[in-house]
């Protein structure tokens, strides 16, 4: 076994780093600053952020099979021409509510968007509870809304077998699964795999594993938790230099690496001046496991 190595390596922090996804084709980790209001790709080859802004908070980015990312921003899912720097709607989501936004999103393996939505925050994860709901984009740009009453819609995956859905509320403080009928898209039968101890903080993004094995980053815990959905066991700690770890996706060279993303917004100039790293990426490595490629949205 290797021994495990934490890097901060976009060091340039954003108010909330969230949604990462690796992409391959040019070793490049997108990602999105919600708050921020901003679409950021750094290359891991030159060290470069590029970036664009979004009119609201995006809360989640996806690459697309006909090219360019989808976005779930405010309330609405969104293509981005990313070489014209340019936004335009697919869809809009909770048309019944004036006071929610999309929160964290990902592409399933048939190439579906899955996207939920979450209650304004006043202060980080305080929000007015079940605003949200989880909605998924079709390829044919049709709206799927699978459940509502949530709290603060985030992480989520599948099984390597996609034979399950994997799902965080994050103010429930425990991850779910549900049964996933691959080819409906359809999701049912839920219940709870793991519930977070006290000190655990948030359950907040997560990805899978090559080994089927779920890895959750903890907003106010400062750590990734690796989780077997199977038991229900938590396997292993990776604590971060920073309390508001957000999220994680496997990257680097045949994804081998976790790159976790955090955030500062809402901290104060003390708590700032303490974890200065707050808002940047970091790279664990030497974890001995690797991920998979993320999938792209078919539509
Ligand atoms: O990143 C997200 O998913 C939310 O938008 C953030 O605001 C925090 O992480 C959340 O408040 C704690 O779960
Ligand atoms: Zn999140």
């Amino acid at each position: 076994m290797s021994s495990i190595k934490v890097e901060c390596v976009v060091k340039e922090p954003s108010e909330v780093t969230e949604g990462p996804v690796w992409e391959e084709k040019d070793s490049s980790l997108l990602y999105v600053d919600i708050t921020g209001k901003r679409i950021n790709r750094w290359s891991s080859l030159t060290n470069q952020i590029e970036s664009m802004s979004t009119e609201t908070f995006v809360g989640c980015v996806v690459p697309r099979r006909s090219g360019g990312y989808v976005i779930g921003e405010g309330t609405h899912f969104a293509a981005v021409d990313w070489q014209k720097r340019s936004i335009t709607t697919i869809a809009h989501v909770d048309t019944d509510k004036s006071k929610t936004r999309f929160n964290d999103g990902k592409v399933d393996p048939a190439g579906r968007f899955f996207a939920g939505t979450m209650g304004l925050e006043v202060r980080p994860a305080e929000v007015e509870k079940k605003q949200g709901s989880l909605y998924s984009l079709q390829a044919d740009h049709s709206v799927i809304k699978h459940f509502d009453q949530v709290d603060l819609s985030n992480g989520l995956d599948w099984s390597l077998d996609h034979r399950y859905f994997y799902y965080i509320d994050s103010l429930k403080f425990m991850l779910e699964v549900f049964d996933y009928d691959m080819q409906t898209g359809a999701i049912s039968n839920r219940r709870t795999v793991y519930q977070l101890e006290k000190d655990e903080g948030i359950p907040d993004g997560m990805c899978i594993d090559a080994e089927g094995k779920l890895w959750m980053a903890c907003y106010s815990g400062g750590r990734v938790l690796r989780i077997d959905p199977q038991t229900g066991t938590r396997l292993q700690t990776v604590k971060l230099p920073v309390a508001r770890t957000t999220s994680c996706c496997f990257g680097g060279k045949d994804y081998t690496d976790l790159y976790v993303t955090s955030a500062y917004k809402g901290m104060d100039e003390e708590a700032r001046a303490q974890q200065p790293q707050a808002g940047c990426i970091f790279k664990v490595s030497g974890l001995g496991v690797k991920g998979i490629p993320p999938n792209s949205f078919a539509g």
